[in-house]
């Protein structure tokens, strides 16, 4: 210490001249979410924890599905009565279920006989937002891009109120689907923006599903045990 060579020299810094070993690699990453993580490492846990809740859902009994739908079906019943005054008049976007989501095809049809009109998504690209098709309970259908069924109509309509399925959620409102993005797609380029309804199981929560910028927050999460 002190020698009169300054090559060698070393000083004691009260701290170290640069503190970046000391946070984490995302917080340097711009394309890092508000959880800090890189984008490559939260798609990564992303892709696990989707598969984690996707085969915990397929494990459901089918007295725990069934009951689970009607508490959703009871609570969206709510929500459109004290949020829309019933929302006759508005178009509500459904989903026809896949993979052991929640099946509110007959919630869909007894809101259609108190006169809501109703739409389902249809994919027209990989990258694209999705569109919706008018439905009504018997409408002809079918098969869309991953199979998934879709009102056989060139019509298209704009819902006002989304009920968007979750895999997973947290309690800031944000969701996990597929992995397409395709409903964070439809959000960002809509307008007016509809307003949207996560549903999906109670099992699906996580602390924090790690949101990205591109991550769209809803506006409602439903599911059998409440609303956040
Ligand atoms: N019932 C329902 N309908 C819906 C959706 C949904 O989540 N639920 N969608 C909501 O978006 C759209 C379809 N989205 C989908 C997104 C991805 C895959 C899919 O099979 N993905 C591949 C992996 C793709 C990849 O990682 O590149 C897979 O899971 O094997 C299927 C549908 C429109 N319709
Ligand atoms: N507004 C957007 N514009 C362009 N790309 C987007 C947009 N939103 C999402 N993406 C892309 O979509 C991909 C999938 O996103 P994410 O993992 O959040 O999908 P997801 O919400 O689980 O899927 P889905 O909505 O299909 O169920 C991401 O790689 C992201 O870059």
């Amino acid at each position: 210490m002190g020698g009169m060579n300054g090559d060698d020299e070393t000083r004691d810094y009260a701290s170290p001249a640069c503190m970046a070993g000391q946070v984490s690699p995302g917080h340097f990453d711009p394309a890092a979410g508000a959880s800090g993580l890189s984008a490559k490492a939260s798609a990564a846990w992303r892709k696990q924890e989707r598969a984690r809740l996707l085969a915990a859902r397929a494990a459901m009994g089918e007295a725990a599905r069934q009951a689970a739908e009607e508490a959703l079906a009871a609570r969206l019943n709510e929500v459109l009565s004290a949020r829309f005054a019933g929302g006759a008049g508005l178009v509500l976007g459904g989903f026809w279920p896949i993979r052991g989501e929640p099946d509110l095809r007959g919630w869909m049809a007894r809101r259609a006989g108190l006169g809501q009109a109703l739409a389902l998504p249809v994919v027209v690209a990989p990258d694209a937002p999705l569109i919706f098709r008018p439905w009504q309970p018997g409408a002809a259908m079918r098969p869309g891009r991953f199979d998934i069924p879709e009102p056989d109509t060139a019509a298209e309509v704009m819902p006002q109120i989304l009920l968007v399925p979750l895999v997973g959620w947290d309690a800031a409102r944000f969701r996990m689907g597929y992995g397409g993005g395709f409903y964070d797609r439809t959000l960002a380029g809509m307008r007016p923006r509809p307003y949207a309804i996560g549903v999906g199981h109670a099992a699906g929560r996580l602390d924090t599903i790690r949101p990205q910028p591109h991550d769209e927050a809803l506006d409602l999460i439903v599911t059998e045990d409440g609303v956040v």
